[in-house]
């Protein structure tokens, strides 16, 4: 079952409970993208503990956070206690992946990790199984708004790959410029959760995006389970 996860990057920060309302109900998103940045690890800065605390009070929809950091080993952990479902690091920052990925399913979120376009997956396939998510990034993180990097997409079918041959339930995961356009070739290539940002809170009906998307994503997956 494909998951839809917007991204509230491209949303109204000042509106944020409003704007996670919008792609919410009955067949709405999945979960909530929160975009953790901290002008180090990325060159931009969004929010912190404090917001998703306050998201997490005036919102029902779990909450996704990547975190686009440095040193998530000290970060991470408060994500989950500010009531985070899922918190991403990157495997890039992350001292002791293995560690914090146990602290944080033993505080009770899902722990997922993420790699940008140019870190490979073989090196971490001893590692998938601490993992409840895999983000492979379709973009250099960082922005919204960007072009969908096709050089990604063989990394999805190796992590697809991998997590098949290990018989692993973790999620598959992209993230950056998903879209109507690109989301086909990311469900085909084996990814069974969907990041959109400015393809959602760009779109006229935010909620029927992500019904669309959904749809796409259902249909394109199926198709490349088939032909695999
Ligand atoms: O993590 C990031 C960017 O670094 C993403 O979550 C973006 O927010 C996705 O936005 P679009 O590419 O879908 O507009
Ligand atoms: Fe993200």
């Amino acid at each position: 079952m494909a998951q839809i996860n917007p991204s509230i990057l491209s949303s109204d920060f000042a509106r944020l409970a409003e704007e996670a309302q919008r792609v919410g109900g009955p067949e709405g998103a999945d979960w909530l993208h929160v975009d953790v940045m901290d002008n180090h690890f990325v060159p931009n800065l969004t929010l912190g503990v404090p917001v998703v605390e306050s998201l997490r009070r005036a919102t029902d929809i779990p909450l996704d956070c990547h975190l686009m950091i440095e040193d998530p080993d000290r970060w991470a952990p408060q994500y989950v206690e500010a009531g985070a479902g899922s918190v991403t690091f990157h495997a890039e920052a992350a001292a002791a992946p293995v560690r914090l990925a146990r602290e944080i399913r033993a505080k009770g979120a899902r722990a997922s990790m993420a790699l940008k376009p140019a870190t490979p997956v073989e090196p971490y396939e001893d590692l998938l199984p601490e993992l409840d998510m895999l983000l492979v990034m379709t973009v250099e993180p960082g922005f919204g708004g960007q072009a969908f990097l096709d050089v990604t997409l063989p990394k999805i079918r190796r992590a697809r790959q991998l997590i098949d041959r290990h018989g692993l339930e973790l999620w598959l995961q992209v993230d950056g410029g998903v879209s109507a356009s690109t989301i086909e070739r990311c469900a085909e290539a084996g990814a069974d959760v969907f990041v959109a940002g400015s393809a959602v809170y760009g779109a006229e009906d935010p909620a029927a995006a992500v019904r669309s998307l959904r749809a796409q994503a259902e249909q394109a997956g199926a198709a490349g389970r088939h032909a695999h």
